[in-house]
């Protein structure tokens, strides 16, 4: 089997849909599990955020969702991340969860493994490159392989339109207000962002030197 996690945090639900299709892209590819997992949340995030109601309906949306664990990071052959935009960058609940592997980076763990980004920003030009772009920084410090979504196997990109789309992470534009949900397009991206990455991961499985004694290790 190959194993492939997607850990992502979404406040009001469009990384949530963008994950959903991620992940029916992966299973796709044969021989594939998948597993979906969010990050947790902040306590001050919840304080001022469950006042909201766009927020509290996308958090019982994604009540079922696990927790994303340091050993699901271990267990994945291949990770693609969900991170919604906050000021041009990802936001903190997925850094932390990113800080917080420290004990794997320390050993390597995640080296050789496939990885990519899917992103949401509020506005078209608010951060759909930046962040899909600063977050491979953490990656290539991981030691993790990126791949991209071509502009071939995506003609949905090569718009004008105010729609999500790049060549380094599929992405959808919230809207400035939220409204707007992840479109036909923008799913189709995802989808097959979800098989690539499968793909990749299935190939190289086995192939690359990752010690031995790391594989299945916990923390
Ligand atoms: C604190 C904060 C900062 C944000 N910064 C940006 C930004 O820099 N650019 C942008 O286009 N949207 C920005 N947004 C909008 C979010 O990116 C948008 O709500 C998110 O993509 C929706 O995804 P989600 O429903 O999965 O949470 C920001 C939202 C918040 C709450």
């Amino acid at each position: 089997m190959t194993n492939i996690l997607i850990p992502y945090y979404s406040a009001y639900g469009h990384i949530y849909k963008m994950s959903l299709s991620v992940a029916e892209g992966a299973k796709s590819v044969e021989g594939t599990e998948v597993k979906v997992a969010k990050t947790s949340e902040f306590e001050v995030a919840k304080k001022y955020l469950s006042t909201q109601e766009p927020y509290v309906k996308a958090q019982e949306a994604q009540a079922d969702i696990p927790e994303a664990t340091q050993e699901d990071l271990t267990w994945a052959d291949g990770i693609i991340w969900g991170v919604p935009t906050r000021f041009g960058l990802m936001p903190a609940q997925m850094k932390q969860f990113m800080d917080a592997s420290g004990g794997l980076w320390a050993k390597g763990a995640l080296e050789g493994k496939v990885t990519s980004v899917f992103v949401s920003t509020g506005s078209v030009h608010g951060g759909q490159e930046t962040t899909a772009i600063t977050t491979l920084i953490p990656l290539l410090h991981y030691g993790m392989i990126y791949v991209g979504l071509p502009y071939g196997e995506n003609p949905e990109q090569l718009t004008a339109d105010g729609i999500g789309g790049s060549p380094y992470a599929a992405t959808t534009v919230a809207g400035p207000d939220g409204s707007k949900t992840p479109e036909e397009r923008e799913l189709k991206m995802a989808y097959r962002l979800g098989a690539r990455v499968a793909k990749v991961a299935k190939a190289l499985k086995g192939k690359l030197n990752q010690p031995e004694e790391i594989q299945g290790s916990s923390v």
